[in-house]
């Protein structure tokens, strides 16, 4: 059986975020990779030096193609830009009936960079969320996604029952940027319960690309078939060794070492 991702996300020319992660991820953990490119960006570890994004057509033209033809047993979306190509991923996904869908609602790179146009928020929140299996925001995109001001565990807790309310069925909260403490605790809600996956918090800059590696290796165990919850575990140890084992490489934020999990596991 061979188990089919596609990633709908932009490019990141340096490899560590965006299509190339997702892709290099869904390889690691033995799932068929296939894209669906939203915008081009100039990137390295140093920053974004340019977006250029693609028209809806030409997203959803990727997207019929793969789905006439090979089909996804998951999709993960990554940076989306406009308003315009949220709205066509949106009318793909229901077209399709892609139920195991993992919404990462990119919005600002690392370095500031905005990947997400202010005014694509309302539709991301409206079009996209309500068909999410899983949705995965880092504290700032949870704070721009709810209104809530984010200090402590409780407002996380609040912002992901917001976020389950708008239609998210599993809110992962990710804790990268919460940065107290010696661990970093991303926050599972699935509507009744929560829970709390937690890793020795490295301490590194090189961390580019790991809301894109997290995300996407939740989409690739939900190919397999797996339950979210499994799949945000295998996830957490995925993003935990790729950060854990840096490749070095690069003068800034340097990207995370996709092939760790595999290489040296946990
Ligand atoms: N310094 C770190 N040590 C260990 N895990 C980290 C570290 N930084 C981020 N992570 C993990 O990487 C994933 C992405 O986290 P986060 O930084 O919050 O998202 P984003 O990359 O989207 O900003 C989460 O699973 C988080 O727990
Ligand atoms: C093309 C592209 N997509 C997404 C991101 C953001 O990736 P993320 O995993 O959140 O990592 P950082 O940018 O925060 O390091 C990106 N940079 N480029």
């Amino acid at each position: 059986m061979v188990y089919k991702a596609l990633t709908i996300a932009g490019s990141d020319s340096g490899g560590g975020a965006g299509i190339q992660a997702d892709l290099k991820t869904f390889q690691e953990l033995g799932v068929f990779g296939m894209s669906a490119i939203t915008a081009v960006t100039a990137q390295n570890t140093l920053g974004v030096q340019g977006v250029f994004p693609l028209s809806a057509e030409a997203v959803a033209a990727q997207i019929e193609s793969v789905a006439a033809d090979l089909g996804a047993d998951a999709v993960k979306t990554g940076m989306l830009f406009s308003a315009d190509i949220i709205r066509t991923v949106a009318e793909q996904v229901k077209k399709h009936g892609w139920e195991r869908l993992v919404v990462d609602p990119v919005m600002i790179a690392k370095g500031g960079a905005p990947l997400l146009q202010e005014e694509a928020v309302a539709a991301l929140k409206e079009e996209l969320l309500p068909l999410a299996l899983v949705i995965t925001p880092n504290i700032p995109e949870a704070e721009a996604l709810t209104g809530i001001v984010i200090r402590t565990m409780d407002d996380r807790r609040e912002a992901a029952r917001r976020l389950h309310r708008m239609g998210a069925r599993y809110v992962v909260v990710k804790g990268g940027h919460d940065d107290d403490g010696e661990e970093t605790v991303d926050l599972l809600y699935n509507g009744s319960e929560f829970s709390y996956f937690k890793s020795k918090r490295i301490d590194t800059r090189h961390t580019h690309g790991t809301g894109c590696t997290f995300a996407a290796a939740i989409a690739a165990e939900l190919a397999k078939g797996r339950h979210p919850v499994d799949a945000v575990a295998t996830a957490k140890a995925f993003v935990q060794s790729a950060i854990a084992h840096p490749l070095g490489i690069g003068q800034g934020h340097g990207p995370t070492n996709h092939w760790a999990y595999r290489q040296y596991g946990e």
